[in-house]
């Protein structure tokens, strides 16, 4: 078998706040395998955002391993391992959308003719050629959204970070983009970590569903989702996706604590 593109083992993390410890992470075992794509699902507060940004390197397990690519999260981070794309699209006012899509390469040092040869290469993969020149603030927040996972992939990485990245856009526009992304994830083979709230987002892309609960965050089952590569959004109605829907739905609902 292919090593594990993540791999935790017994990762726990603890924020200190003034109100007490936090756990914000609980003995998670998770193996990632090239070219999935993993959704992490649960309620506000499970762990999600956490999950990811140990995997980035932005946050610091207090205890237990990880391992990205076979490396720490920080050597991955170094050598570039990963694109993340925000909940929000975070791009600079006052770059164009080439602009905003070359800074990663910028950074790195790549040559300017070459930067631009890529940077747009990857806006014609999510649909945004002809869109070089304008500024972020004249495109739509799905176009704007489009930009940054562009902005995520200029660096070619194998493994993209997704922390919710269409939670603000309507549902319409959230189903449009959900397709093309699939069709990115088809073409380009890359593992994808993928946080949502959406039951159907989850179930319309993944390979596999991590469902997680809070207090403390936890993964209480790992749901498969084996639909083929090939999902017309129509597939959402078929008796297949509504039973993988309800085993994700019944795992939310059991480490769900109502205060009603
Ligand atoms: N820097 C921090 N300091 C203290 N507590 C934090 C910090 N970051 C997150 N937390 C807490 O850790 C827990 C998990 O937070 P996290 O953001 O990972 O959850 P989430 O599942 O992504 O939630 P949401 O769906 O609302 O984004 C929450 O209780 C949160 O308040």
């Amino acid at each position: 078998m292919a090593e594990s593109v993540i791999a935790a083992r017994d990762l726990s993390l603890v924020f200190q706040t003034r109100d007490g410890p936090v756990h914000a992470l609980s003995s998670v075992d998770l193996d990632i395998a090239p070219g999935e794509f993993i959704s992490l699902i649960g309620p506000s507060g499970c762990g999600k955002t956490t999950l990811l940004r140990v995997i980035a390197d932005l946050e610091r397990a207090t205890s237990g391993s990880i391992a990205v690519n076979g490396r720490s999260p920080a050597q991955a981070r170094l050598a570039r391992d990963y694109g993340y794309v925000f909940q929000a699209p975070a791009l600079y006012p006052w770059r164009t959308i080439l602009g905003n899509v070359m800074l990663p390469l910028e950074i790195m040092g790549v040559p300017r003719a070459e930067r631009a040869a890529r940077a747009k290469a990857q806006l014609d993969l999510v649909n945004l050629g002809g869109f070089e020149r304008k500024f972020p603030w004249q495109l739509s927040g799905g176009m704007q959204q489009r930009a940054s996972i562009a902005r995520a992939l200029a660096i070619e990485p194998k493994l993209l970070l997704m922390d919710e990245p269409f939670g603000a856009l309507d549902e319409i526009v959230r189903d449009h983009l959900n397709e093309q992304l699939l069709k990115l994830w088809a073409a380009t083979r890359k593992t994808v970590v993928f946080v949502t709230h959406s039951i159907p987002e989850a179930v319309f892309l993944s390979t596999r569903i991590v469902v997680m609960s809070p207090r403390p965050g936890r993964i209480t089952d790992i749901v498969p989702c084996d639909l083929g590569p090939d999902r017309p959004l129509e597939i959402r109605e078929t008796p297949e996706f509504l039973r993988i829907a309800q085993r994700v739905r019944d795992g939310l609902r059991a480490g769900h604590a109502y205060d009603v």
